[in-house]
């Protein structure tokens, strides 16, 4: 046997020469990822809130009040504010360098580290601008101070020109930066003036002492931007303003709105928070650090959660009411839309996108701050803390009904139920281990019955298009047949009337032909189920199954390839080289036999399925590219199919 630490060969070629180490901005641009996440459309956009960030902490510090977006064509994008200005002397370490030069072209520089310059601000790292300047393929940096403009420009990180004296201006100050994000690194990804808007929006509920104004450029509008071409946006009502215009006109909740703000003890920070218990509807929590938008939540979330459930079992107790005690956070907060702002001096985020807080300090401050307040809104109102606190009491008496029950069979809930003619029905009773096919009309439905394990796979056919629930009203959703029919079958119900605990079956899978059609039809379910039912795709209940295109053989043996590319992948690996391997397209699943269709796609054991996912940190995301995929306006999907033409490699004409 050989011996594993026996040398092997060209292992010597591996020594100091191998070991690199990366100057300058450089890093960056090779590893992008580390510090914007990736080089996709989030990463892009990141690069506006790094700077939309550093306005902030200066208007947060007291020393800006007006910060300005402008989106210009060609992806120009300029953040300015009418703060103190990046300081432009000479740094006293490197003395041939403005500090403005060495900020922008030095990993680790800043102001934020000392907490002298800036109290509780959102940078901390000293990386945000450098990372901008580095992924811009050009970037334009003025800075007014002291009544003086001072202008410098740079190129994937590099100074093009001097920092130059561009004379007075006696009523300017605060810093510009406009730039374009480098091709190089993001390809012909566009910013969504969408996105960027809301990125504004979300950041001005967060600080009452700022207005952002908002420009997008007329031609950008023109080309279906859905965003105002201009706006100023200022909240004086804060937190509980921007909670109200989430939930919209005549929410149904179970007790009053509850917000406030307070400062933290020992001049730690502040805190602001909103909070509406839905009899109805989707949670919703959105927990922000030094206006950062901490979207896996973190140290301030735990104790936020923490503070509502010792405060609603604090107020049981007080109310004798014994029930409370079974009460979880997850009991208190899961059907809670509320939206969290903490202002501490010195966050931890956990890397430089900052998604989640990691501040072991945050947790005690924010239950401190929160739960004895909470209380004091519960005692202030008993008739509404009341229902409210049995409102939770009944969703954890439910969760624990639910777990005790598990495997109940269905059979009262199906004979409770009109299910539709043509649903094929497994025969076993229980939720569990059972599965829907929906499959793209009546010549699949067959082959599906073929295949299908009788005993836990059931099959219903749906007859061509579904309708389009994006572009649709709820008037014809209500009315569609083919719709009615998938409600009926799945037991659940829909809107009002919807239950989770009435669904037949733990898996929906949506089977259709591996071609264009097919691929539309999927689309049509999944844009029904994430706007009609998306508690059943937040429950991970929706699959996409996924069938071969392509049957190849050789001699006795096949093996099956789901596109093009796999297809030319497995000719040249799976078999010998030099004998013919035969290769036979399926047209759809209908014409697939039924022993193939089993093997490949519907078996358990050896198929493979993707499971359909809306992640809540993503959901402004999927609402717009749903929106603007299967929604009412063709301008969108224009624009859609002109961002992303060039990344499609193959076109099924
Ligand atoms: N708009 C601005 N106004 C005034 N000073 C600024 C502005 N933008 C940046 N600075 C200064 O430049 C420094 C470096 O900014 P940079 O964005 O690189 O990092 P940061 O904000 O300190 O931290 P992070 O990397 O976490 O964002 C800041 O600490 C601040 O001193």
């Amino acid at each position: 046997m050989t011996d594993l630490f026996e040398q092997a060969a060209g292992q010597a070629s591996y020594s100091a020469k191998d070991i690199e180490v990366l100057e300058g901005l450089e890093p960056v641009r090779r590893r992008p990822g580390m510090y914007i996440g990736g080089t996709d459309d989030a990463a892009m956009h990141h690069l506006a809130a790094e700077l939309l960030d550093n306005a902030m902490d200066e208007a947060v510090a007291g020393h800006a009040s007006i910060i300005e977006m402008t989106l210009a064509p060609g992806n120009l994008l300029t953040v300015r504010d009418n703060g103190r200005g990046i300081p432009v002397d000479p740094h006293p370490k490197f003395r041939d360098k403005s500090a403005l030069e060495v900020i922008l072209t030095t990993l680790h520089s800043g102001g934020k580290f000392a907490g002298k310059a800036y109290a509780t601000s959102g940078g901390l790292h000293g990386v945000g601008s450098s990372v901008v300047n580095a992924l811009a393929e050009r970037l334009e940096v003025e800075v007014a101070r002291e009544k003086t403009l001072w202008k410098q420009d740079y190129a994937r990180g590099k100074p093009l020109t001097k920092l130059v004296n561009a004379g007075a201006t006696p009523n300017r100050r605060g810093t510009l930066i406009r730039f374009v994000p480098d091709p190089e690194i993001f390809g012909d990804k566009k910013f969504s003036p969408a996105r960027l808007y809301r990125m504004c929006r979300s950041k001005a509920y967060l600080f009452r002492g700022v207005r952002i104004r908002w420009t997008c450029d007329a031609a950008l509008i023109a080309a279906g931007a859905d965003v105002p071409a201009q706006a100023e946006l200022h909240f004086p009502g804060g937190l509980a303003d921007s909670l109200a215009e989430e939930l919209g006109a005549a929410p149904k909740l179970v007790a009053p709105v509850w917000a406030g703000q307070a400062d933290l003890p020992d001049d730690a920070g502040r805190i602001e928070w909103a909070c509406a218990w839905l009899e109805a509807g989707e949670a919703t929590l959105s927990t922000y650090c030094n206006t950062i938008p901490t979207t896996l939540g973190g140290t301030h979330e735990a104790g936020f959660r923490a503070a509502l459930l010792k405060g609603l079992r604090g107020f049981g107790e007080q109310r004798s009411n014994k029930r409370a005690a079974v009460i979880t956070a997850e009991d208190a907060t899961g059907a809670l839309a509320a939206k969290l702002s903490l202002f501490i001096r010195d966050p931890q985020f956990q890397g430089q996108t900052k998604e989640k807080l990691t501040s072991p300090e945050a947790q005690k401050l924010t239950e401190a701050a929160l739960r004895d307040r909470f209380e004091h809104f519960l005692t202030g109102d008993p008739a509404n803390a009341d229902n409210l606190l049995a409102f939770v009491i009944e969703r954890a008496e439910e969760r624990i009904r639910r777990r005790e029950q598990k495997d109940t069979p269905r059979k009262s809930a199906t004979r409770r139920l009109r299910l539709p003619g043509k649903l094929t029905d497994c025969s076993r009773e229980s939720r569990e281990d059972t599965e829907i096919f929906l499959v793209e009309g009546d010549s699949a439905g067959g082959s599906a019955k073929q295949a299908r394990n009788r005993e836990t796979q059931a099959v219903l056919p749906l007859r061509g298009k579904i309708l389009n629930v994006a572009s649709a009203s709820t008037e014809k959703l209500r009315q569609n047949q083919e719709l009615k029919d998938l409600i009926e079958a799945l037991g659940c119900g829909v809107g009002d009337r919807f239950q989770i605990d009435a669904l037949r079956y733990g898996r929906i899978i949506i089977m259709t032909d591996a071609d264009v059609d097919g691929a539309h039809i999927a689309s049509l379910l999944m844009t029904f189920f994430y706007r009609e039912l998306p508690e059943l795709i937040r429950g991970g209940h929706v699959y996409l199954a996924q069938p071969p295109l392509y049957r190849l053989t050789q001699g006795g043996k096949s093996v099956y390839a789901m596109d093009d590319g796999e297809r030319d992948r497995l000719v040249k690996t799976a078999f010998k080289a030099n004998a013919k391997v035969e290769i036979s397209r399926f047209k759809g699943l209908g014409e697939m036999p039924p022993a193939i269709l089993k093997e490949t796609t519907m078996d358990p054991k050896r198929r493979v399925l993707l499971r359909v996912l809306a992640p809540p940190e993503a959901r402004a995301e999927t609402a717009e590219i749903v929106e603007s995929l299967m929604g009412r306006k063709p301008e969108l999907r224009f624009r859609f199919i002109q961002d992303h033409a060039s990344s499609v490699q193959e076109l099924d004409v």
